[in-house]
């Protein structure tokens, strides 16, 4: 079991952890790794589940209400002896024996996170008590994916995990940053108390194939607009910042902080900024240079500006994204052309 206490912070835990399930000491489990991924239906979830099932000495479990994910993700394993896939609202306690714990179900759009605002906060806080309740009984190691909306919308630039953020507390988006927020909290404070091992990872917009064609979310609405010959509706003013990871990369960040020593919360994002003028400039350049640019009402709270400071995933996990933006829009764009329908003009 890896050390805890050389987290680079001061939330070192002073209690030992809680007896690992028997499973992990018994003779036919030893080599496995059992690992839990809530929300592993979703998008990042099911490029997680990918990486996760190459190893052929991970069995891998995914709960998950198909609010916004899809069995289609997870099709390739579906009947897999490694794999098993359970329909399961992480808000009701799941009892289980596992190893590794990634927690990653609640939507992550905003479109779909404000939608049911009361069951967003409760996936926030009750499945992160559940998945903790989980990881106490069975002694297993946590990560949470968290996010860069625990900075709200950021007085200091770029944003690295010391900041406490600057976060509306009533607002249409505080369900889920506010939620976030909670959950860090239930984190550490199930560290400190019960000597769990925890894992916080704080990521950045982060896009990729398998992305939901009507997720609302910037990255995918430019492709699709753009396939399908529509405008491209930036939402003003336009002059807003985000910096966007490539899942493969957001996969290995994960991976590595979860078999590491720290706890976080670890920004994991490409720091690569972007207005999104410049990000619809970039996605018309790439995929239609014919297709028309509009400017659109915002929805309140927008972050204006995001970007990590990820020093403390280069030093502390070797982690450092790999693809430009301009790389992975045409990886993203294949994927988008096949379900759309739509190929490639010559
Ligand atoms: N993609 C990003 O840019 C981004 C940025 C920051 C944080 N995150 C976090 O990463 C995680 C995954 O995000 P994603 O982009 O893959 O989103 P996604 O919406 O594609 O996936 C979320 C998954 O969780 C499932 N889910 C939602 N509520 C649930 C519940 N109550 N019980 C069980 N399953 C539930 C959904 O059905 C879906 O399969 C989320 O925790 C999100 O907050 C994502
Ligand atoms: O069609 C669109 C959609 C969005 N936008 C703008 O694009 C920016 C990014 O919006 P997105 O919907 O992609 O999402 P955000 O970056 O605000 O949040 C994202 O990153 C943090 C995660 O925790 C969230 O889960 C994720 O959705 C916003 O400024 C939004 O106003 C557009 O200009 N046009």
């Amino acid at each position: 079991m890896a050390k805890e206490g050389s987290n680079g912070n001061s939330h070192a835990s002073t209690k030992p952890p809680p007896t690992p399930s028997p499973l992990r000491s018994a003779k036919f489990f030893q080599a496995n790794m059992r690992i839990l991924v809530t929300g592993g239906a979703g998008f990042i979830g099911s490029h997680l589940v990918d990486k996760l099932m190459e190893n052929e000495k991970n069995e891998v479990i995914v709960a998950d209400n198909y609010f916004t994910g899809s069995k289609d993700n997870l099709k390739k394993w579906i009947g897999h002896p490694r794999f098993e896939l359970i329909r399961h609202d992480v808000t009701e306690p799941l009892l289980i024996e596992v190893d590794q714990i990634y927690h990653l179900a609640c939507p992550a759009s905003p479109i779909f996170y404000k939608y049911n605002p009361v069951k967003t906060i409760k996936t926030n806080v009750i499945g992160t008590l559940n998945m903790l309740g989980l990881a106490k009984r069975v002694g297993a190691r946590i990560l949470l994916t968290s996010t860069s909306e625990v900075y709200g919308d950021p007085l200091i630039h770029p944003q690295d995990e010391s900041y406490w953020g600057n976060v509306n507390p009533i607002g249409v988006r505080s369900c889920y940053d506010e939620g976030k927020r909670v959950a860090e909290t239930l984190m550490f404070d199930y560290h400190r108390q019960h000597g769990i091992e925890i894992r916080i990872a704080r990521i950045f917009n982060t896009y990729g194939p398998r992305m939901n064609i009507d997720d609302g979310r910037v990255v995918s609405n430019f492709i699709a607009q753009a396939i399908r010959s529509e405008p491209l509706t930036v939402q003003a003013p336009g002059t807003q910042t985000r910096s966007f990871c490539y899942v493969s990369d957001m996969v290995d960040g994960l991976i590595r902080l979860m078999e590491g020593d720290n706890t976080g919360p670890i920004n994991i994002g490409n720091p690569g900024e972007f207005t999104m003028l410049e990000l619809a400039e970039t996605v018309k350049e790439l995929i239609n240079p014919g297709v028309e640019i509009i400017m659109v009402e915002n929805t309140p709270d927008d972050p204006r500006q995001r970007k990590p400071d990820i020093t403390k995933a280069k030093e502390l996990l070797s982690w450092e994204p790999k693809i430009k933006l301009r790389d992975g829009l045409p990886l993203m764009e294949d994927d988008f052309r096949t379900r759309l329908e739509v190929p490639r003009k010559n």
